[in-house]
């Protein structure tokens, strides 16, 4: 198991290219089994979570090519001609909650699928009720036995109209690749409103469905018999995005974050100014550095899109433990999301945790410390946190960190961190 060490207090300094988003990139694969023809994408980040999707497609028979690195970032070329099995194994979805993205599709081009279920993962126990309910509208018979989803369509999937109870990422998207198969015209009600819905969208359009009001909370899909084959670019990843924002800022660097998009990003952006982070655009991306001196408390609660973001609330508080002044920070989409608090705790941070929220006040230094990687983006906070401590950090079970930040140590370390990654050695 691999181990990174981070000695704090060095500012960042630099620029670094923002890499394709991994939320966007993994359902855009899974919408490759939609369709007879050659989908490819551009700008697909190099993750294990991809490696995970490549190979669960694989399996059902889709051909996985990649094509270089050019201009468009990495590209992945996906061609589904026959579906081999429609059978997504307990040994990968395990692995990737995402891999239940390929239910939709399946279900829709064969009429049957079996996937298994993702069960509960360190954040949260995140039912799939909301996919299983939305493709029973269109008339699946939906069973769950011996650990798996058996979801039979006979008839085909019929349009339906489908009020979510929640605000689901997941559900919009499983629910929009079926529908976009389906008889008829579905309307998706209380949907997700996420940049990587609209992505998806965009890229099945490209495929010739029929879509209205990706973006709002209300999407109308047309069913087709068909859908065609297309090119695709993967949007930047807009939560890598504010993570190394954050590291600019808690490092008391200046970065220059290329290809970085600020319109997937006003909510958290709007809180960073008022935190004392000067985010400014230039002609490439976005330049980020402190505004003026120390950064100081702010208060969020983390909300679906548009607003601030579960996926950069560890990291939001790595940086509020360094800020003057205290913060509030309350988690609402997942249960179990504050993993990193004992973790940042061990570093010096100071936090109170009241149910779903967290008091945060701020110190000058935080210290190193040995801390363990629970989840992605808990992981993610300890590096930022590593990178304003005093003293070497070693961060454990950085394989969570694979899975959604392709290439940190180099980007970092092209910037100036201290930041190395070697092999556990194994006991004798
Ligand atoms: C691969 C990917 O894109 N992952 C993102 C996606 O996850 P994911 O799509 O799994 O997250 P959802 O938006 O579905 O989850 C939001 C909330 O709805 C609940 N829920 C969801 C589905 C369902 O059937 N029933 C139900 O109750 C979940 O437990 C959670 O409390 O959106 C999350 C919320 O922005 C992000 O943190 C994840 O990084
Ligand atoms: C929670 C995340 O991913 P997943 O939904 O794949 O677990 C994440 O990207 O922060």
């Amino acid at each position: 198991m691999d181990k990174i060490k981070i000695t704090g207090g060095v500012p960042l300094n630099g620029t670094i290219r923002i890499s394709g988003s991994k939320n966007a990139a993994l359902p855009l694969m899974a919408a490759s089994l939609l369709t007879r023809k050659t989908l490819c994408l551009e700008n697909v980040p190099q993750l294990a979570d991809i490696r995970t999707m490549s190979e669960l497609l694989g399996l059902l028979g889709v051909s996985v090519e990649e094509r270089g690195n050019g201009p468009s970032g990495r590209s992945l070329v996906f061609r589904a001609d026959e579906i081999a099995s429609t059978v997504a194994p307990y040994d990968l979805v395990r692995k990737m909650r995402a891999s239940v993205l390929v239910l939709g599709p399946l279900l829709a081009r064969q009429g049957h699928a079996e996937v298994s279920l993702p069960g509960g993962c360190a954040i949260g126990t995140r039912p799939v009720d909301l996919h299983l309910g939305g493709l029973e509208a269109m008339g699946a018979q939906i069973e769950l036995a011996d650990g798996y989803i058996q979801a039979q369509a006979p008839n085909g999937l019929k349009g339906a109209e489908i009020i979510f109870s929640n605000v689901s990422v997941g559900a919009t998207e499983n629910l929009m690749m079926a529908a976009a198969l389906a008889e008829g015209e579905t309307r998706l009600v209380n949907a997700a409103r996420e940049p990587e819905i609209v992505d998806l969208a965009n890229c099945l359009t490209a495929m010739g469905a029929d879509i209205e009001g990706a973006g709002k909370d209300e999407i109308t899909i047309r069913g087709r018999a068909s859908l065609a084959g297309a090119t695709h670019h993967v949007i930047p990843d807009r939560i890598e995005t504010g993570t190394f924002v954050m590291a600019a800022a808690i490092s008391d660097g200046d970065l220059c974050l290329e290809g970085a998009r600020a319109d997937h990003l006003e909510k958290p952006f709007q809180v960073l100014r008022q935190a004392g982070v000067a985010i400014d655009p230039v002609e490439t991306g976005l330049r980020v550095r402190r505004a003026n001196g120390p950064l100081q408390g702010a208060d969020i609660m983390t909300e679906a899109f548009p607003g601030f973001a579960t996926d950069l609330q560890a990291q939001f508080m790595a940086l509020m433990a360094t800020a003057e002044g205290a913060s509030m920070i309350t988690e609402t989409i997942f249960e179990n999301r504050f993993m990193h608090v004992p973790e940042l705790m061990r570093m010096g941070a100071d936090i109170t945790v009241h149910g779903a929220s967290a008091l945060v006040r701020g110190r000058q230094r935080l210290k190193a410390a040995p801390v363990m990687a629970t989840d992605l983006r808990a992981s993610v906070s300890l590096v930022l946190a590593a990178l304003a401590a005093e003293g070497e950090t070693e961060l454990n079970r950085v394989y969570h960190l694979d899975r959604g930040y392709e290439r940190i140590e180099e980007k970092l370390a092209a910037c100036g961190a201290s930041i190395v990654r070697s092999k556990e050695s194994t006991p004798s």
